[in-house]
């Protein structure tokens, strides 16, 4: 048989076409997946195509055939030219932008309509395959793409594993371990120091760690920049300018030194300026480096990011401190020569001018003469703090005053509510009602979070109250305590103020109502102290003190002072925990740039920095002013405040330089500098004023719910003014809602909210009740009127610590435009008008959609409702 002669580009041609389709998908996979299939790959691959081909009907077999016959042909001969003909750039088809595959087709003349449909095709199918994606199956794509990342960070975990670099990857169980073993004991902070934490401290890595551990001579460009990279995150390092920086880290060392190990001795010569990489170190004048473990406190922590051991260098003098690690301590050094070739010392000099600069224009030292003011400049120094740092945790241990610079800090003021009288009033009262209520009505059973405020309170006794057992144990802890207190002599409201917390303590565990979650919750750091009687006598005494306004020093006589104090310092001795049964951080003061913190102390022992003859004028002076003093003096000696960086820069001036130099006019100014802050019993009214749980609902509220009510209502019109809010909004705003109609069914839908079937229209909304049950009242509560802050709403007292769930009237509306149903929100009480009947909603919320609405109906009789009514009314 004879074939007809064919040319070489007929050939081609027919070839072209012949393989087209099976072609077309061979060429498509290797697109999609050309990471993992090639058409031209090996002959391997051929067996997968294959396979592949089977499952495509419009693959017709003898398409399939010769398609697989050409690959293969193809694979095998074109295997070493196939890299080259392939272009590296897409390549321009038809105008449009083409990919590899549409270039390589282009070359094997396939037809470009072809190409077109298929692309189309393929654009359909992406844009469907977006549409259709469900909720599901985006979740699904979801959970992929977190075990697609949780995979690729194991597999860098391990990577650095292997690769020795394993330090880097630290958990912070393990650091926030190690600085808590570091810093000793916790002290005195109601809050966790490791929630204002970095969760990762950054270690050295290997590779910087090799690079400077080189000879500064064989250091290459490219090492040195990645250095100066890497060092870029240490603040202290950061100020510096750019060729500083690539001579600083031309010449860095580095050294890892364990916990205790002491780094710089007062008196040394020096030798090398240090930076803190990680880990932390402690500054202390001592020559010995005991001081540092044994009195944290009173010493300079330096961390990562911080220098030291410049001084010696700018003065040129011998080591100032010793300087000891806290812990394992990551180090970069410069030696003596290259600090001054890179001009370090030039920076240093920079800030000390600085320094000089702030201190002289500073109204404190602007009576001391230029030099002195140079002296006290180049002794203090210069830090900068981040947002949340705590910069001073005790003020009565402070051994600096502090000038903010830049920025700005809190004082707060950690508050003892369980030597708060009005805490304990408020606590006790509000308890003896519940427990009235509780034993009046058996039908209503309080939520826990209706005594969450008493809960706080009876938190400082022991756990033996809360066991869920009877009378006796009541009775047994009393009697404790009243043996304990006869043998101590204690006061009588005292006697009478614990015992009757403690009864109610274990008359509501008896009902169950104590849940330590709710305890816990509540707690700062969860702990559960026990107050003992000496320390609730002086706290009683020195709440005396306090509001009797009689400066204790110039009152009592002083064997009686001497004992007091003899004994306050024992108590003071006590570990934190028993120190404070309760405690809140309260905000007292914002310092800002020019003020000071920490000068109370300074102006007690005022009498040391005088001279002899301004001893004698301060003393006719003093009598004077001894009312005015003795308030400072007070606060100086038995108050503590902490100070907390909001991002500021602070120059730290030691207390004894400072006395070393004051005058009178010094102290004077410093004194007028001064604030006052509020005393304790008036910071606990605020803080029972602020947590509240009605003035909180009502600020949140406000700021919030309100406004985004009146935006969604805006945006939907004026028309739906008489339907019922759809909106997810779960508003607190009211409590208590009257039903108009007296046997009306009560309906709950999921969109329209509550319903009557006696209204016609939405049932409407009241917000005030009348103290008597008959006399109960309609009125429609606006947004207007809600919008109102606490303060405006006349004749609306606000008792303190009502709970949440607990009724609370609302005021007198100013207008009835509003006919709306107001959201409910768990733990309400809605109460229909002249009904006897009152549901409590247990959970869920009448604007949760996605909640199944739980009613409790309790059938309240007559006498109870009257009974519950009035309690109403003695909260207004
Ligand atoms: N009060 C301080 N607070 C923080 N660091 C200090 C304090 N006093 C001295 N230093 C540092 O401790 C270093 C001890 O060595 P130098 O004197 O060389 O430099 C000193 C300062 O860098």
């Amino acid at each position: 048989m004879e074939y007809p002669k064919i040319t070489e580009a007929q050939r081609r041609m027919q070839r072209g076409r012949s393989i087209d389709v099976g072609f077309t998908f061979n060429r498509r996979s290797s697109c999609e997946m050309q990471n993992q299939l090639s058409p031209c790959e090996s002959i391997d691959d051929h067996a997968d195509i294959k396979k592949r081909l089977q499952y495509k009907s419009w693959a017709i077999g003898s398409a399939r055939r010769t398609s697989l016959q050409v690959e293969k042909k193809r694979s095998v001969s074109s295997k070493a030219s196939y890299g080259d003909r392939r272009p590296s750039q897409p390549a321009k088809f038809n105008g449009h932008k083409t990919a590899r595959w549409q270039a390589d087709y282009m070359k094997m003349n396939v037809p470009k309509r072809w190409l077109k449909e298929y692309e189309k095709k393929q654009a359909d199918l992406r844009k469907d395959r977006k549409k259709k994606l469900q909720p599901l199956d985006r979740f699904r794509r979801a959970v992929r793409l977190i075990q697609t990342c949780n995979t690729a960070f194991r597999s860098i975990v391990h990577y650095a594993v292997e690769k020795g670099q394993h330090e880097q990857v630290t958990s912070d169980a393990t650091l926030s371990l190690k600085s808590a073993a570091a810093q000793g004991v916790m002290e005195n902070l109601m809050f966790d120091p490791e929630h204002y934490k970095c969760h990762h401290e950054f270690l050295m890595p290997g590779w910087a760690k090799e690079i400077t551990c080189k000879e500064p001579e064989s250091r290459t460009k490219q090492e040195i920049h990645s250095i100066v990279q890497l060092m870029k995150q240490l603040k202290g390092f950061r100020r510096y300018s750019s060729n500083i920086q690539e001579a600083i880290c031309g010449a860095l060392k580095y050294d890892c030194f364990c916990r205790r190990r002491v780094v710089i001795r007062k008196g040394h010569v020096a030798q090398r300026f240090y930076f803190i990489f990680s880990g932390s170190v402690c500054v202390t004048v001592d020559d010995d480096e005991h001081s540092a473990f044994a009195k944290p406190t009173e010493n300079a922590v330096l961390r990562r990011g911080d220098h030291f051991g410049e001084l010696a260098f700018v003065r040129g003098h011998k080591r100032a401190a010793t300087i000891v690690c806290l812990e394992r301590t990551e180090l970069l050094s410069v030696e003596k020569e290259d600090f001054f070739s890179a001009k370090i010392d030039l920076s240093f000099n920079a800030d000390m001018q600085r320094r000089v600069e702030f201190l002289k224009e500073h109204h404190v030292f602007s009576t001391w003469p230029e030099d002195v003011v140079k002296q006290v400049a180049e002794e203090s120094r210069l830090q900068d703090y981040n947002s949340d740092e705590v910069i001073v945790r005790d003020s009565s241990k402070l051994h600096w005053i502090i000038f903010i610079t830049k920025g700005q800090c809190d004082v707060l003021r950690l508050l003892d509510l369980s030597n708060c009288k009005e805490y304990i009033d408020h606590a006790v009262k509000y308890r003896m009602e519940k427990i009235q209520e509780d034993a009046s009505s058996s039908t209503y059973s309080p939520n826990a979070d209706d005594i969450s405020l008493s809960s706080i309170v009876l938190r400082g006794f022991p756990s033996r109250s809360e066991s869920p057992e009877d009378e006796s144990t009541a009775a047994s802890a009393e009697n404790t305590l009243t043996t304990r207190g006869k043998a101590k002599s204690e006061p009588a409201i005292f006697k009478a103020g614990v015992r009757t917390a403690v009864a109610i303590a274990c008359q509501a565990s008896t009902k169950g109502i104590l849940h330590s979650e709710n305890t816990k919750g509540k707690s700062p750091k969860g702990r559960v102290s026990f107050r003992d009687e000496v320390k609730q006598e002086f706290s009683v005494q020195k709440e005396r003190r306090q509001f009797s306004e009689i400066p204790r020093r110039y009152s009592e006589p002083a064997p009686v002072r001497r004992a007091i104090d003899d004994e306050e310092e024992k108590v003071d001795k006590k570990p934190a925990e028993d120190s404070i049964g309760v405690g809140v951080y309260m905000m007292v003061d914002r310092l800002r740039p020019g003020q000071c913190f920490g000068s109370w102390s300074l102006l007690e022992q005022e009498d040391k920095c005088l001279t002899l003859a301004q001893n004698i004028e301060r003393e006719m002076n003093k009598v004077k002013n001894i009312k005015r003093q003795s308030k400072k003096y007070n606060q100086g000696r038995e108050r503590r405040f902490t100070l907390v960086s909001g991002g500021c820069e602070v120059i730290k001036v030691a207390k004894e330089v400072f006395f070393k130099y004051s005058d009178a006019a010094t102290l004077d100014e410093l004194r007028r500098l001064t604030a006052t802050y509020p005393r304790d019993s008036i910071l606990c009214q605020t803080y029972l004023q602020q947590s509240d749980w009605r003035t909180y609902r009502e600020g949140i509220v406000d700021n919030v719910v309100v406004r985004h009510i009146a935006r969604l209502e805006t945006a939907k019109g004026s028309a739906r003014s008489h339907t019922v809010r759809s909106s997810p909004v779960p508003s607190p705003l009211c409590s208590i809602k009257l039903w108009p109609s007296v046997n009306s069914k009560w309906e709950y839908f999921p969109d329209t909210g509550w319903v009557s079937g006696h209204v016609t229209r939405p049932a409407i909304e009241a917000g005030t009740i009348r103290a008597n049950a008959t006399n109960m009242d309609r009125t429609p509560v606006t947004t207007s009127s809600r919008s109102q802050s606490p303060s405006l709403r006349k004749g609306f007292p606000a008792p303190f610590g009502t709970p949440r769930g607990s009724p609370v009237p609302l005021p007198a509306p100013a207008s009835k435009s509003s006919e709306k149903l107001l959201p409910l929100v768990t733990n309400d009480l809605v109460l229909a008008q002249g009904s006897q009947r009152a549901l409590v909603l247990t959970h869920g919320g009448s604007r949760c959609n996605d909640y199944q609405l739980q009613i409790e109906r309790s059938i309240i009789n007559k006498q109870d409702l009257k009974k519950t009514n009035s309690q109403f009314g003695k909260v207004t």
